[in-house]
């Protein structure tokens, strides 16, 4: 709910479009979403490396480096998780304005949030990548032994054991890290993004 009355937007004379222009490439939020351990840390970083070599601006926000400054105030509780996604939605948006292709790595656990920042954008701007693991594996992966502290009580609310994770229900695309190789994922996304006229198609190199 707004509580500030009495404010004005102003327009700007520089818009989105003439700095996609300007950056020669188009501007989208890559939304990275999964349970903790599938892989969401390292594909954006991944992806986002090869986006950087073919000259594309690019930013990652990724959910335990926001959770350290912007969103440092908030838990993990479902009202909490809900404002951190609506935090993320609201930066990733100024980003697609100012011509950038931002990438999110949030475990974004609820649809209805997901939902929230792909309303906040226009059509095309809003890319909800599943990073898919099963829990198992994830848990058996514990980069950060967070599973094994939740299990043991430790964490409370974690998600997958004690709080929800709920599978995107029409994501613009699906990357198993849990059947291929990380390599094989970053091309995927990337084949997404050339065919789907986001970024230019890289002549192959013989
Ligand atoms: N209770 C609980 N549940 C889930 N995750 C937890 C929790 N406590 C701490 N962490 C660490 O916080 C990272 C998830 O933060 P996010 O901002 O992505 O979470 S959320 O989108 O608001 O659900 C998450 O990062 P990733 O492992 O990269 O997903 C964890 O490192
Ligand atoms: N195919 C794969 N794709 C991505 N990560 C993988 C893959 N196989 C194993 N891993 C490992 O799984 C872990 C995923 O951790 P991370 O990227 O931090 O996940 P998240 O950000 O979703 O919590 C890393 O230690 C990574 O090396």
């Amino acid at each position: 709910m707004a509580k500030a009355t009495n404010i004005t937007w102003h327009e700007a004379k520089v818009k989105k479009e003439d700095r996609r222009k300007l950056n020669g490439h188009g501007s989208a939020i890559l939304w990275f979403t999964g349970l903790s351990g599938s892989g969401k840390s390292t594909l954006s970083v991944a992806v986002e490396h090869e986006l950087h070599k073919r000259g594309i601006r690019t930013y990652i926000l990724d959910g335990d480096n926001i959770r350290h400054g912007l969103n440092k105030n908030l838990g993990f509780s479902p009202e909490d998780r809900k404002e951190n996604i609506r935090r993320i939605g609201e930066v990733s948006k100024l980003f697609v304005d100012a011509g950038i292709m931002v990438l999110t790595a949030f475990i974004s656990p609820y649809q209805a949030d997901r939902d929230m920042v792909r309303e906040l954008v226009e059509g095309r701007e809003f890319v909800e990548i599943y990073v898919k693991c099963p829990l198992e594996v994830c848990e058996n992966r514990d980069p950060k032994g967070l599973y094994k502290k939740a299990r043991s009580g430790e964490i409370k609310n974690f998600t997958g054991i004690d709080a929800p994770y709920e599978a995107p229900e029409c994501p613009e695309l699906v990357v198993d890290t849990n059947q291929q190789p990380l390599e094989d994922s970053v091309k995927q996304v990337i084949q997404y993004l050339e065919e789907n006229d986001y970024i230019e198609k890289q002549p192959v190199r013989l």
